[in-house]
């Protein structure tokens, strides 16, 4: 059942150098689409959402993983396998996030059935009615495996192209033993030489569909590897690729805690400093910057007469950079704060993640008493609370400005442990809110 109107949205070891994009999809020279099983219970990981619909920094899990494929320009579809009371919802979550060449398909009993309907999405005699173009390799990965990048789907996709199935493994952490009927030990296996088996796989598209239908009822209701119907019912042996340390599953509560805190880690990676060219905002600039730079990979500054439009402060990223300081001298109000807001509004950059903002706002501690310059500020608590509408965490924090380098650089010092701690936990809760340091 294809959801809403139209489709939303080698030898192995000598694999190509990591390409990217458009250079990847000429390199593989074949056609790639995914299929994202989507459609359990989370029965393990317990409370009444399934875990694929659990928010991380306030977004579906599922719609990490999605996002992570459709920065792989060169995977054509994206079927996301969800049970029937769950298409309203996912469709919700692609209309949301804006995500594309998405097409929903209904969910079975078991994930290897779930699976099953996915690949008939693009079989030709349309068991479901309708059909994508067959691809000549098919990628098949748990929407609740969001640590997935391109350099492990392009290893089992070109793998795949040469071997016909190709899968990620990784390092067993336990001992597997098996046990007798009557709970002791039967034999243990040697770790060094077993795997577990991870997720992304690939498969050329027929072998994998002929395996499937193939398949018996035991294995659809009981399996749970791919790569073993691939080899029992094709007789392919898959090419085994070692992957990172990231593509583990969320399966019990504490693995979403661990999700939220890696995709923090990754958001913290990026920082962007504003401020005009008075002397005081630019002295302070300097002295964050370099104290910044000791904690957070890339720090950039800008002069707020350039932050005309976002552009220009993504211009100096790689990536999309998600962190501002906007640092403001010791008469400002909230013009220059109120200013970014307008400029963050204006993209789409706080869709996928929240988007932090640190007003910093000096004061001459010698000449005005902090409360009042609370109280003058004191418009911070209403912008925060607009900003939020659009996903922008807005805080406060206030720096004492003095011309004594020395203790300049001790409060700028503490000011970049408490922006640094705003940017990582990325919390509500204090929104609006004016630090003082
Ligand atoms: N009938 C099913 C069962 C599972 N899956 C999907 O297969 C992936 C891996 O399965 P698993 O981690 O076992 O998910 P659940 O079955 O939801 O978890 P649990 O076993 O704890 O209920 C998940 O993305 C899950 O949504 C599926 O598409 N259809
Ligand atoms: O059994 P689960 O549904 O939790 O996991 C399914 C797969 O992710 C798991 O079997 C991997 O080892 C890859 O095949």
């Amino acid at each position: 059942m294809q959801a809403g109107s139209e489709q939303l949205g080698s030898p192995c070891e000598q694999l190509a150098p990591l390409l990217h994009g458009a250079e990847a999809a000429n390199r593989l020279g074949i056609s790639v689409a995914a299929v994202l099983p989507a459609g359990g219970s989370g029965e393990r990981m317990g409370g009444g959402t399934p875990k694929q619909f659990c928010n991380i920094l306030e977004r579906p899990l599922i719609s990490h993983t999605v996002q992570a494929f459709e920065r792989v320009t060169w995977i054509r579809d994206i079927v996301v396998v969800v049970t029937e009371d769950n298409l309203d919802l996912m469709k919700s979550i692609i209309q949301q996030y804006g995500h594309s060449r998405v097409t929903l398909v209904e969910g079975g009993a078991t994930r290897h059935r779930s699976i099953f309907n996915g690949l008939r999405a693009f079989a030709e005699n349309k068991p479901l009615g309708f059909q994508l173009s067959k691809p000549e390799v098919v990628i098949i990965h748990d929407a609740v495996r969001p640590f997935v990048d391109e350099d492990i789907l392009f290893k089992v996709t070109t793998s795949a192209k040469e071997c016909g199935a190709s899968g990620a493994i990784r390092p067993l952490v336990s001992t597997v033993i098996a046990s007798t009927p009557d709970g002791c030990l039967d034999h243990s296996l040697e770790r060094a030489r077993h795997r577990a088996s991870e997720m992304p796989q690939a498969f050329a598209f027929d072998i994998i569909y002929q395996a499937y239908l193939q398949c018996s009822d035991y294995d659809l209701d009981y399996g749970t590897e791919c790569l073993h119907l691939a080899q029992k019912y094709c007789n392919k042996k898959a090419k085994l690729i070692e992957g990172s340390p990231d593509l583990w599953k969320v399966t019990y509560k504490r693995d979403l805690y661990a999700t939220e805190s890696i995709i923090k880690d990754n958001l913290l990676q990026q920082v962007c400093i504003i401020t005009d060219m008075k002397e005081d905002t630019v002295q302070v600039g300097f002295l964050l910057h370099e104290i910044l730079k000791t904690q957070v990979k890339q720090v950039k500054g800008i002069s707020s007469s350039l932050c005309k439009n976002v552009h220009h402060l993504q211009n100096m990223f790689t990536e999309q950079c998600f962190n501002f300081i906007g640092i403001n001298d010791k008469d400002s109000n909230f013009f220059g704060t109120q200013h970014i807001v307008d400029v963050l509004k204006s993209t789409s950059l706080a869709v996928l993640y929240p988007v932090v903002l640190v007003s910093v706002h000096l004061i001459v501690s010698e000449n005005m008493s902090y409360s009042s310059r609370v109280e003058e500020l004191s418009g911070i608590r209403e912008l925060a609370k607009e900003a939020k509408k659009k996903n922008i965490l807005v805080y406060g924090l206030l720096m004492d400005y003095t011309k004594d380098n020395l203790r300049l650089r001790e409060t700028v010092t503490q000011g970049t442990t408490v922006i640094t701690a705003l940017i990582k936990d990325r919390s509500p809760g204090l929104i609006g809110q004016m630090l003082v340091v």
